[in-house]
């Protein structure tokens, strides 16, 4: 007796595990139901297209510098005036601004960069509260997935700036050295621009974490922490002239 087979792209099924349909039939069958939609495999796809959009909007964009901080940062603080200022500076010394594309410190940048005359661009994420691009953004990409994302903020920058923030920040610069910690980027400057507000932290760093032996001493100082946005940027582009006199053949 020969047992019905049926292939389906590499697989390969027998007996009763043999579908009545073929795939064609089911494509065209319109009558199915959409429940497919909210599908892991969907999503897959809809991931998938978010790194070709992103990829696509920003593979020419030329050198560029994250800025990161908080969403809550209002308009009259020290730190917006903070993020306007080292958004400018990073255009004058040619670079491209990429922020989260949101209000407070991502404004800011994105302000300082598009007043200067420079690409201002905005990596926007959809959330529950979301509040839709900063109107200084002048190249908008939107996401619907975090991961996706951050992907861009690194992938497409030279080093990152970061301003006072909560959480968000703190995931965007924590993911950042570990990146550099375990050398999947490299010559990648993160800089923290406040002294007042991220002196603590580094302090806690150094006190609690390197004390268990849980980083190194070389880990700590992946961190720079600097009050002058002037500093920030001459940081960035040093490294940027250190990689350039790297490769360049002998
Ligand atoms: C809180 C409000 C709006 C939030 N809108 C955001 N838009 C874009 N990106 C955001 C937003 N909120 C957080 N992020 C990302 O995290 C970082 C800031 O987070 P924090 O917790 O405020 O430090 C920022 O760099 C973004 O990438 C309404 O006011």
């Amino acid at each position: 007796m020969t047992t019905p087979e049926y292939r389906k792209g590499a697989t390969t099924l027998r007996g009763k595990r043999v579908p009545g349909t073929t795939t064609d039939a089911r494509l065209l069958d319109n009558a199915e139901s959409a429940d497919w939609l909210h599908t892991d495999p969907w999503r897959v796809l809809r991931i998938q297209s978010e790194f070709v959009e992103g990829f696509g909007a920003l593979a020419e964009l030329g050198p560029a510098v994250s800025v990161f901080g908080s969403a809550r940062t209002p308009a009259d603080s020290p730190y917006y005036a903070l993020g306007e200022e080292v958004g400018r500076l990073l255009v004058e010394a040619g670079y491209a601004v990429i922020t989260g594309g949101g209000p407070g410190a991502m404004e800011a940048a994105n302000k300082g960069a598009m007043e200067a005359g420079g690409t201002s661009v905005g990596l926007g994420i959809e959330l529950p509260f979301e509040a839709g691009l900063n109107p200084y953004v002048d190249l908008g990409v939107n996401f619907r997935y975090f991961f996706a994302r951050k992907t861009m903020f690194v992938k497409y920058a030279e080093g990152y700036v970061v301003l006072p923030g909560g959480f968000g920040t703190l995931d965007e610069l924590f993911e950042a050295i570990t990146l550099v910690q375990t050398q999947k980027v490299t010559s990648f400057p993160v800089v923290l621009l406040g002294r007042e507000f991220w002196t603590p932290m580094v302090d806690w760093l150094r006190g609690t974490l390197l004390t268990h032996k849980m980083v190194s001493e070389q880990d700590v100082d992946l961190l720079h922490v600097v009050d002058d946005p002037r500093e920030a940027v001459d940081l960035i582009a040093t490294a940027r002239q250190e990689r350039m006199e790297a490769q360049r053949p002998e």
